[in-house]
């Protein structure tokens, strides 16, 4: 995979992605009011807030599913009012959702080897002749995927498709999928929901080996207070489509509106 020093532009600790004044509205519904924060190159971000604040709703905003009515989005310098997502993943932005999304009936390497399909310089015409060049670019594509299987210790489950697997490793598949496109910024959406202690302990690990070993930058979404405080970085708390905090875990912790977002406190 991709060395961290390799990436053209933005030095590690600079600004990576900033997100200005966003507002994002579904109808009457205000998801999104006016939210600025930054992603630095190189941290681990966490995006935090109850139920309904608007996390998911910023990750899709990030990488283009949803256009904002108003801010902008700048990513590598380059000024945005929106993303499209196929310029977002092309340009390094890759995510995991909420709810697994793989493909079921296909194996562990393929679903990853999907994930490959972005880098791929040939046509389709070309990969299903398996001819030429095309051969070269796919045995070029499979070490990358090879070497991700390694990295997440993947390697037993690697021809189950994946509908067969427990839910813990069904999202280790998907974080692989992601992987495969070597992102420079990876946007994770709750990557530990619905798993037990053991399957959280390790998505952390892999989720700071990822950081460490690779140079991702990589901004999440997480419930758990303790793998949110743990793992990240800076943390911005989003409540009713509002930013209420952003800064380091203790500052947050110990900030009186957010305390008050998670205890349900009116304003
Ligand atoms: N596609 C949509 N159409 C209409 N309303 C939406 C849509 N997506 C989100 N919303 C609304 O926007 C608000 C923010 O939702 P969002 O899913 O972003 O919050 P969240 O913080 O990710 O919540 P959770 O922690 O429950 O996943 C909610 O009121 C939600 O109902």
């Amino acid at each position: 995979m991709r060395a961290p020093d390799m990436d053209a532009g933005v030095a590690a600790g600079d600004v990576l992605l900033a997100v200005e004044n966003v507002s994002l509205r579904f109808g009457g519904v205000k998801a999104i009011t006016d939210v600025s924060f930054d992603i630095r190159k190189g941290e681990i971000r966490a995006i935090i807030g109850p139920n309904g604040a608007g996390k998911t709703s910023m990750l899709n905003v990030i990488n283009g599913f949803y256009h904002p009515q108003d801010g902008r989005i700048t990513f590598k310098g380059r000024t945005r009012s929106k993303m499209r997502p196929y310029v977002a993943a092309s340009q390094g932005i890759a995510r995991t959702f909420q709810n697994v999304a793989l493909f079921k009936g296909m194996t562990t390497l393929d679903n990853i080897m999907a994930g490959r399909t972005l880098k791929m310089r040939r046509g389709f015409f070309w990969q299903m002749l398996r001819h030429g060049p095309a051969m070269a670019e796919e045995i070029e594509h499979r070490k990358v995927v090879e070497e991700i299987i390694d990295f997440l210790e993947i390697e037993a489950i690697r021809k189950v498709p994946v509908g067969r697997l427990p839910y813990g490793l069904q999202k280790r598949v998907e974080l692989g999928r992601a992987l495969a496109m070597e992102p420079e910024l990876l946007l994770l959406d709750e990557p530990m929901a619905g798993m037990n202690l053991e399957e959280k302990e390790d998505m952390c690990r892999f989720i700071l080996d990822v950081n460490s070993q690779f140079g991702t930058t990589i901004a999440l979404i997480e419930h758990d207070m303790g793998v949110v405080m743990d793992l990240s970085d800076r943390v911005v708390v989003l409540e009713y489509g509002r930013k209420i905090a952003d800064g380091v875990p203790d500052e947050v912790k110990s900030n009186q509106a957010v305390i008050d977002a998670y205890l349900g406190v009116p304003h």
